[in-house]
């Protein structure tokens, strides 16, 4: 943001307010909206207007929700109206983006209400979008603060920079520079562990971190985990296979097969916290009846004592159905163990890291809570970020 003009300008600020929602539709965790408050106020206070883009879960799923709420606490954290626009690239959304006056914020609706942003594409391809050709013309700079989204080559990431003056927002500086400086690939032993959902995302983070031999141990928990116990010919009963099958998680079973194969340190639970008809109960890994949730209480206790001997300890994704208070124990355990064990942490993801307690002061020389999940581990596996790149070209556009 230093690298060019962003006084009294109107200015297009991509951030990623994404954020863990309840089965209700209410916004579980605030921490990603409160992270991109240094970037707004900066913006107006050297007399800018700010329009903020993000998106919100995927369509289809239950967390893809507007950003009315999200507009609401943001409001509240940064200490002024932020206005939220019921339009994306429509006449309603381009007219009040004419009409803002100098240090006033609007935030527009889901960016993945355009089916285009779904589209993985490169800059010069994005920058062609109706999303782009729409917006781009009503400002004088773009900002991309959102370190969480940099993995995706998608237009409102990637297609801004070469049409308009381009930076990085203080989020996104802030996550690269202190990555890249307490991320030592020589410390060891490094333990990952991963979880979640987002399991085609993970499974590429495993092959790059095995590949490059980066991590000594790999947790799995979550749906990853029960990926790699099927990859293991472990019978998970069909009601849990049929969940993997909806996902589309199965398909990646060959490729979790080589990995197992390949030698990968790749740990997988003992055992599960299932539930089965409403009830909850643990069952081992070989004789599960229920549907998995959580994993369970010996493999919590066995990843921790692992997790205690790391040097580093990277934990993205989390081990069980989080929106449920019952299903929130595996996760909760692993953190403890890497908060209390000597090696540095780095926690990322927004599920991951909305089960953090609040209220705990954490060390700022030992922990680094990432915006980003997928995006912060494909950085430490060695991907090169499509939203840095596109700044990137912007640059070398601009020169
Ligand atoms: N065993 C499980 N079965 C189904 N969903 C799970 C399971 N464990 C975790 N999840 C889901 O994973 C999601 C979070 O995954 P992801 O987005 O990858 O994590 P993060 O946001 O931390 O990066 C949560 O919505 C949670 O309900
Ligand atoms: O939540 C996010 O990623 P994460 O789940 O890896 O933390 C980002 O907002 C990216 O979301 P996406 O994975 O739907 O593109």
């Amino acid at each position: 943001m230093d690298d060019i003009d962003l006084h009294s300008k109107k200015v297009l600020l991509r951030v990623d307010i994404n954020s863990p929602v309840s089965e209700n539709g209410k916004i579980l965790d605030d921490s990603r909206i409160k992270a991109h408050v240094v970037t707004i106020k900066e913006l107006l206070n050297n007399g800018n207007s700010v329009v903020l883009i993000s998106h919100q879960g995927r369509p289809g799923d239950k967390d893809f929700i507007s950003l009315e709420e999200h507009a609401k606490i943001l409001s509240q954290h940064l200490g002024e109206e932020v206005t939220f626009i019921d339009d994306v690239i429509g006449p309603y959304a381009r007219e009040s983006i004419k009409k803002l006056e100098s240090k006033r914020v609007l935030l527009l609706d889901n960016i993945r209400l355009i089916s285009e942003e779904l589209i993985e594409a490169p800059p010069q391809q994005h920058a062609k979008t109706f999303l782009v050709r729409k917006l781009a013309p009503l400002f004088d700079a773009y900002v991309n603060d959102a370190f969480a989204t940099a993995h995706r080559s998608q237009p409102s990431i990637v297609g801004f920079p070469l049409v308009l003056p381009s930076a990085a927002g203080r989020v996104m500086e802030r996550e690269v520079s202190a990555l890249a400086r307490i991320f030592n690939p020589e410390d060891s032993p490094k333990i990952f562990v991963l979880g979640g959902g987002k399991v085609h995302d993970t499974i590429r983070i495993i092959e790059n971190l095995v590949r490059r031999r980066i991590a000594d141990r790999i947790l799995t928990g979550g749906l990853v985990a029960e990926l790699f116990a099927v990859a293991k010919g472990m019978n998970l009963n069909p009601k849990n296979m049929e969940i993997l099958e909806k996902l589309g998680i199965l398909s990646l079973v060959p490729r979790a097969r080589k990995l197992l194969l390949s030698g990968a340190p790749i740990e997988i639970p003992v055992d599960y916290k299932v539930e089965n008809n409403g009830s909850v109960s643990e069952e081992p890994s070989n004789r599960i009846n229920g549907i998995i949730k959580d994993i369970g209480t010996t493999t919590a206790e066995i990843y921790s004592s692992f997790i205690k001997e790391a040097k580093v300890v990277v934990l993205r994704g989390p081990m069980g159905v989080i929106e449920d208070e019952r299903f929130k124990d595996g996760s909760k355990s692993v953190l403890k163990a890497a908060l209390e064990g000597q090696g540095y942490v780095i926690i990322g993801g927004g599920h991951m890291v909305s089960v953090l307690d609040k209220g705990s002061n954490l060390d700022s020389s030992k922990v680094h809570i990432s915006t980003g999940g997928g995006a912060l581990l494909l950085f430490l596996s060695g991907e090169k970020l499509p939203a840095l790149e596109a700044l990137s070209l912007s640059r070398v556009s601009k020169s």
